[in-house]
Order: C-alpha cells, then structure tokens, then sequence
C-alpha cells in the first residue's frame, strides 16, 4: 500500500530566490524573518518537530545562514531541501498548480495599482448585468483594511467594495446581511465570466459583518479559480483510482478538478483535526492534500510577526500525532506554495523559496539540495504512489 499527503503551510518561504529582486523582494524571508524577530523579543522559537525533519537544514540551504534560535545541525529524519518557482507569478494558484506537475507559463493578467484599478469597460459591465448602483474601492487594497474604511458607505449605499492585490484577483466584499450572500455570490459568478478576457486567475467573494465602522471577515468566502490548464497530480491519482482528499481551500485552488472528496475546517487547528481524520480514511494511492491558509491570510498578509510565530508553534505541537499514525508506504511532504514575509513592506506575498521536506517510514533521510521547479514534489509523489508521471519536474526519491 502507497499513500501520499502533502502538507502545506500556505506561505511559509524559506528565503529570497535569485529573481526576486525584479518583485521587489530581494529582503523577503518569512521563516528567517519571524525566527529573527522571535529571537529580538527575547524569545527564540522553539520547532523542534519540524526542525528535526530538516526545516532549518533546508533553509540553510536557500539561505546560506541559519534561522535564530535554530541549532541541531544533524541527525535530521526527513529528506530535505527547497524549490524555486518556474511559474511567473507568486500567487497560490501558480505555486500550487507547479507543485502539482503544471507551471503557470503563461502570463496572468494582473489590475494596475492605479484608482481606478479596474477597467471601466469592465466594471460597466458589471454595474449592468448586476443591477448595481456603482461601486466603492476599485483600488489594490489589504481585505481586512478596506471594508472598515468603506463598509459605512456600502451599507449606506449598497454599492459592493471592489478591490484587488499583487495577484491575478479581483475580489468583491460585501455586507452579509445589509447586501446579502446570495447576491454577494450572483455578483460574482458574473463577474468571473466577465473577467475572462483580462486572465484573472480568481474571483473571491469577501462577505463581511457588523456595523458602525467595526466590520469583520465571516467564514463564507468563495473563490470562483480559472480550472488549471492541463491534468495536475490531482488528476493523475484519480485516473488511477486513488482518492483524492481535498483539506481547506484545496479543491478552490484546483477548481475541484481531480478531487475526490472535501474536508473543511475554520481554522488550521481543526484542518490539523480533518488531517488526522483523512489519515485514519485514506486508502491504497490515495492523495491527501491539506491547504494551513491561516500562515498566508490571519497572518502574513496582516504583517503579524507573533501571531505567524504562535501559528508554526501551534502546528509544529501537533506534528507527533501525525507522525505517531503514519503506516510503512507512507510519503509526506511539507511544503509551502510561496512566500508572505510578515516584516515585508504592504500586505503581498513574496517571492521565496519554499520548503520540500519529504519524511516517512520508506524516506531515507538525506539533504535534497535546491529544485528548479516545485514540480519535483509532486513528480516525487506520483513516482511514490505509481501512478502516471507528470509532465513537468523530476523525480527526488
Ligand atoms: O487582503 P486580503 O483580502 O486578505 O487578500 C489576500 O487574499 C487574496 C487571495 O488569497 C490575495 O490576493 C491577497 O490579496
Ligand atoms: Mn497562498
Ligand atoms: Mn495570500
């Protein structure tokens, strides 16, 4: 029996790769940078579980130092190394779909960081067909930020909040209540066909709550993702009849193509439960992919140095009982999909290198080096599982 499960801490970059000058993130390393503020604050972190896999050992190895307060230098149990990313862009679906045997390369279609964002073409568009009074925002803008400026006018005037990143998104916020989800989603399903033209890899519906200048996020989010263009890993483990176990906003970002089966959670602790639950489920060939957004969206796109850091303690806690329950033909991978330096100027991602550290009872521990593409984790686990090779990446095991 094979199984596979890649855990992915979304965001977790290792450090700077050599093009990330030209995103300006040259400074950018999340794991180095947290590890660093930990250590200033007079208090070092402490991830032993991950650190014994090869976490440091492998960000030694993209950086050339090693992170404070991080000192086992051998002994490590896991197969350790880091990627650099093919794909252009730095955003979730690009290191995703590149983990999963397909580089994004070709160009997203990105909106200017002008006011208006938008095109006007395009946001006429939408005021139509969406019977709409206008909109606010129609800006690049932090989520969290945007509705507490906006969200008086939007409820005063019905008008959604408009808003889009570094990324290939346009996204849409919009009262719960005063608005309504439903029509929050209707909006946006519009607007995903209408923004085909400009190749925008995602619609993301941002429906918010509360009132008087005091507004929050709820937990109904919907991402509307342009399908990946060719078969991913995803789809490789299915056409040979394994299960696909989708944690998180997996089957989001693969747009449900090759996913067997959903499991959500509110937060990474209860994805972390979910996990422990696939693993009990999961049969022969079978994929479990779990998706810890907490790291990307509560923390380093909010710039919150302690809560990333309480975040990777709380994970790395949890890691012996995932281990504990591992069975021989088990292959696990941590990994990341891009970085989010959280002591990085504004709120985008950065362009780093990510995690590849393989453990489990038939990986031989051993330092991997760095990948040129991510798509050697996931050409490592279908060589692993048995099923088709991918078309991108080499296998590392
Ligand atoms: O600031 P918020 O709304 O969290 O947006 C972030 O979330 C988007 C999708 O992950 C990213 O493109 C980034 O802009
Ligand atoms: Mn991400
Ligand atoms: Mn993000």
């Amino acid at each position: 029996m094979s199984r596979a499960f890649i855990l992915l801490l979304d965001s977790f970059g290792l450090g700077a790769t050599p093009d990330a000058d030209k995103y300006g993130d040259a400074a950018a390393n999340t794991f180095g940078s947290i590890a660093a503020w930990a250590a200033r604050e007079g208090r070092p972190m402490a991830l032993p579980n991950l650190e014994k896999l090869g976490l440091a050992a492998a960000a030694h190895i993209a950086t050339g130092k090693w992170a404070e307060g991080f000192n086992v230098r051998d002994g490590f149990t896991g197969a350790y190394g880091v990627a650099r990313e093919q794909s252009t862009g730095k955003d979730t679906q690009s290191g995703h779909w590149e983990i999963a045997g397909v580089p994004v390369l070709f160009d997203w279609g990105y909106f200017p960081k002008t006011v208006p964002s938008f095109p006007q073409e395009l946001t006429d568009k939408l005021q139509d067909l969406g019977k709409l009074p206008g909109f606010l925002g129609n800006c690049h803008a932090s989520g969290t930020t945007i509705i507490n400026e906006l969200g008086d006018e939007h409820v005063a005037t019905g008008k959604p909040i408009l808003y889009t990143s570094a990324d290939s998104v346009l996204q849409i916020a919009a009262h719960e209540e005063h608005f309504g989800l439903e029509r929050l989603y209707e909006i946006c399903e519009i607007a995903y066909e209408l923004v085909k033209p400009y190749n925008i890899g995602r619609v993301i519906a941002r429906p918010f709550t509360g009132a008087n200048g005091d507004y929050k996020r709820t937990a109904n989010r919907h991402d509307y993702a342009v399908p990946p263009p060719a078969p991913t890993l995803l789809d490789h483990v299915k056409d040979a009849g394994g299960e696909v176990i989708a944690l998180g906003k997996i089957s989001d970002i693969y747009a449900a193509k090759g996913v067997s089966r959903v499991l959500k959670g509110p937060d990474n602790m209860a994805l972390f439960d979910q996990l422990l639950k696939a693993q009990d489920e999961a049969g022969d060939k079978s994929l479990t992919f779990v998706n810890f957004v907490d790291f990307d969206m509560l923390f380093g796109h909010r710039r919150d140095v302690q809560g990333y850091s309480q975040a990777l303690h709380e994970l790395d806690a949890r890691l012996p009982e995932f281990i504990a329950k591992l069975k021989d033909g088990d292959m696990v991978v941590i990994t990341a999909d891009h970085g989010c330096d959280p002591t990085s100027p504004g709120s985008d991602h950065t362009r780093e290198h990510i995690p590849m550290i393989f453990f489990g009872p038939a990986v031989v521990p051993r330092q991997l080096g760095i990948s040129e593409t991510f798509s050697d984790i996931g050409q490592t686990l279908a060589h692993h599982l048995g099923v088709k090779p991918l078309s991108n990446g080499t296998n590392l095991l």
